[in-house]
């Protein structure tokens, strides 16, 4: 799992330098004056078209000049949280697409900006501002330059006529929820009690939990050393503490002491639930950045191989164990191509924390549900029963095999597990949390978590 990087929310900043156009960047003393928020404008723009065209918001955040990327993490988190409506207000008021990508985008975050909810929701900016600096945005800017008129005139349109063009967006789900449309079909017809409650999870912004390491420090010592720095942290699990407010983790003490590693509460439920023990053989398919075989091998001392497809994701695996004073062998490889890389002896645990739609992480990753296509569904899954089957050949007699994915999806969770267990009648069925959804009713610090399922099975 990798930490909440939204801790420069919007939400949070509510400086008079912003409301003049000038968000001070996160981590800076308050009142100092950051870019122009035309600036921001543009590079939040930039992000937020990279996420349409197919890239993560990671990736493309990581392409943002260094001086305006605390600014335009926290607008672009802001309009991928509020997409659906930004493109239902702009559609409104502009029925085709412009023919520029990057004034398509550059529209979306000021309409996400000017169309937010509730104040506070990314509105530290009063509209005229926004108007103003996102004209100013596309005058200084020569692809954009010939557009400044469209983006004034439709900007102050919507000012003028808020109310009647949000009016018109009524049975609009995307809008209405922020998700596209065939994702909130989906949850509604799997979870006919909760969807909603699940959508609006996924827009509130994310604690940050960290797992601590028992081998450096306990859980409880771990809360009192944060304390001790002014870091309120409350238990969460065994092993987990939770920061109501996410920080940037560079910024909290004992990361390069090895001290503890960010991990969600639910991923931190996958490593008990092998119940390791000193000298087990364990198997972590697809183990990387390695949260979870950290986690196994804090636990006990085993003989661990973790596996990746992807070799420059495994290389964070070796860099983490490393930091964490932990030790493993790790190989890339395609897990379901056996004659690749299984020398024959079995493990007695397989963790199949396998690759999945992340349909339960989007709280922390706004841009996911954007990128996912409805078809990803099937096809993720299909690739997903062909992993847990492979692994099925290593397990040893006696052994057990986790199954594990961040999604809520019913076809990556509950049906997997349903249609392995028919697969394999020599799988026995042990008791594991299966689905864990997301809830915006359970919203106690302590108490949050990712959507996660789980399913243990053991060879009989
Ligand atoms: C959900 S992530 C694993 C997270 C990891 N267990 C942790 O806790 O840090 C899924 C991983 O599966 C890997 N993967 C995808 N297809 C694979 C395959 N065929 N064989 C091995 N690994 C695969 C991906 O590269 C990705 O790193």
């Amino acid at each position: 799992m990798t930490a909440s990087s939204d801790n420069a929310s919007p939400r949070r900043r509510a400086r008079p330098a912003a409301r003049a156009g000038h968000p001070s960047p996160a981590g800076a003393p308050a009142g100092s004056p950051g870019p122009a928020l035309a600036e921001v404008l543009v590079a939040a723009a930039e992000a937020v078209r990279a996420v349409l065209d197919g890239s993560s918001l990671t990736e493309a955040l990581a392409r943002t000049p260094a001086p305006l990327r605390p600014a335009a993490q926290a607008l672009s988190f802001h309009a991928m949280r509020t997409l659906g409506r930004a493109r239902a207000v702009k559609r409104a008021l502009i029925p085709r697409d412009p023919a520029e990508p990057l004034l398509d985008a550059l529209l979306l975050v000021a309409f996400a900006l000017l169309a937010a909810d509730a104040p506070g929701a990314g509105a530290d900016y009063a509209p005229h501002t926004v108007v103003d600096q996102a004209v100013n945005a596309a005058a200084g800017k020569r692809r954009l330059a010939p557009f400044k008129g469209l983006v004034n005139g439709s900007l102050r349109r919507f000012l003028r006529e808020r109310e009647a063009v949000l009016a018109r967006l009524a049975g609009n789900d995307e809008a209405a929820w922020n998700h596209p449309a065939w994702w909130v079909k989906r949850l509604r017809a799997e979870y006919p009690g909760q969807w909603q409650d699940i959508l609006r999870a996924a827009d509130r912004a994310p604690v940050l939990t960290l797992r601590a390491n028992r081998r450096r420090i306990g859980r409880d010592a771990l809360i009192e050393r944060f304390a001790a720095e002014g870091l309120p942290a409350l238990p969460a699990g065994e092993s987990g503490i939770v920061l109501p407010q996410a920080r940037p983790v560079q910024q909290l003490p004992g990361f390069a002491e090895g001290w503890w590693s960010v991990q969600d509460a639910a991923a931190q439920l996958a490593a008990p639930l092998l119940q390791p023990r000193d000298g087990m053989r364990v198997l972590d398919a697809c183990a990387a950045p390695g949260g979870k075989t950290a986690h196994l091998l804090e636990l006990a001392d085993l003989d661990l191989l973790a596996l990746d497809v992807d070799a420059a994701r495994l290389a964070r695996v070796d860099d983490n164990l490393a930091r964490l004073g932990l030790a493993a062998r790790t190989r890339a490889a395609d897990v379901a191509d056996l004659d690749a890389w299984w020398d024959g002896r079995p493990f007695d645990a397989v963790l199949a924390d396998v690759p999945c739609t992340a349909s339960g992480i989007v709280r922390r990753h706004p841009d996911i549900r954007w990128l996912r296509r409805e078809d990803d569904v099937g096809r993720t899954a299909a690739l997903q029963a062909r992993i847990a089957d492979a692994l099925w050949r290593v397990v040893a007699p006696g052994g057990k095999l986790l199954y594990a994915t961040c999604s809520i999806f019913q076809a990556e969770g509950v049906n997997q597990a349903e249609a392995f267990a028919a697969r394999h009648p020599e799988a026995r069925r042990l008791p594991a949390p299966g689905q864990l959804l997301p809830q915006a009713a359970s919203e106690r610090p302590g108490e949050q978590h990712d959507g996660f399922f789980y399913a243990l099975f053991a060879k009989v």
